[in-house]
């Protein structure tokens, strides 16, 4: 059996795991991922009892229960790049063995919820609005450096949406929440495509001083694309590197968002504290 090589595996002294600084015994089976490494608190406000936390960077960790139900809690720093990090340490931490640095044969199944904050494309969904993604469009490059390939209506969603729009400028990829996961937690919620940018400024259509390519014309036809009558609900920036490459790993995930800023009517929450706290419980209400 092949053996990962330290270069390659890294572990820090005290046999936990490089960046996120985590062993085995501290991770539960339902992670909550946030961006923001102070809202890790504004979660773990709510458990029974914490048994664990750490932080190493902008990785803060925090293990506890609500009632039987054992979760963690964990901020992943903005972006798809830290979406690697945290996918693949926490997998490694689930499924191989680290003293021996083999790949584990019986495979444990995680479920990655994320509760993070949103842009939101369409008039009808104000801020405030609770959005879950039933599927995602990476406009972010990560999974172009994996050998991944999306499941049928993935693709399907991958051709109507290139075909619509064909002169983007970076390539696109595509993929899907748990339908399971999805229906247990966010069944009654506002639910679309969420697409997901290497940045908020440019590659949202953002213009402060400098231009960019994603014209306010291109964000209202994104608002008016649909797949089998499923609209393009909200735009962020870890969904899809994080539902494609928990499903690669044969974990299950779903991104839940507060829509905070309004792209159609030029708006931001007046109150993104309280509106970030009713997602978190609205999230752990289902759990
Ligand atoms: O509120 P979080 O979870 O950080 O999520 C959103 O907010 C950040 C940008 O402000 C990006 O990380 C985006 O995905
Ligand atoms: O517009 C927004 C708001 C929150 N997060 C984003 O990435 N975009």
């Amino acid at each position: 059996m092949s053996t990962l090589s330290p270069s390659e595996l890294v572990l820090n002294p005290d046999g936990s795991i490089y960046h996120l600084h985590l062993r085995p015994e501290h991770l539960a089976d339902t992670i909550i991922t946030v961006g923001d490494p102070d809202r890790v608190p504004k979660v773990s406000q709510y458990f029974d009892e914490l048994e664990f936390s750490t932080q190493k960077r902008e990785f803060v960790t925090h293990t506890g229960r609500i009632g039987n139900k054992r979760l963690t809690v964990l901020s992943t720093g903005i972006g798809p790049d830290n979406i690697d990090i945290v996918l693949n340490e926490l997998d490694a931490l689930a499924n191989i063995d680290l003293e021996n640095r083999t790949i584990r044969s019986k495979k444990r199944q995680l479920n990655f919820i994320r509760v993070g904050t949103t842009g939101g494309l369409q008039a009808d969904h104000p801020v405030g609005t609770l959005v879950s993604s039933s599927h995602t469009i990476g406009m972010d490059n990560l999974l172009h450096f994996y050998d991944y390939t999306p499941e049928a209506e993935a693709r399907e969603l991958l051709t109507a949406f290139t075909g619509q729009f064909p002169e983007l400028p970076v390539p696109v990829y595509a993929g899907k929440a748990n339908p399971d996961l999805l229906n247990s937690v966010t069944g009654n919620w506002a639910q679309g495509i969420t697409i997901t940018f290497p940045g908020f400024y440019a590659p949202q259509g953002r213009s402060l001083r400098l231009a960019s390519r994603i014209s306010p014309e291109l964000l209202d036809s994104f608002a008016d694309f649909s797949f089998r009558g499923t609209r393009i609900t909200n735009f962020e920036m870890e969904t899809s590197a994080l539902l494609c490459l928990a499903g690669m790993l044969g974990h299950r995930a779903i991104s839940c968002s507060v829509i905070l800023a309004n792209r159609h009517d030029g708006t931001f929450s007046q109150d993104s504290a309280g509106d970030v706290d009713r997602l978190i419980r609205t999230v752990l209400e289902q759990l």
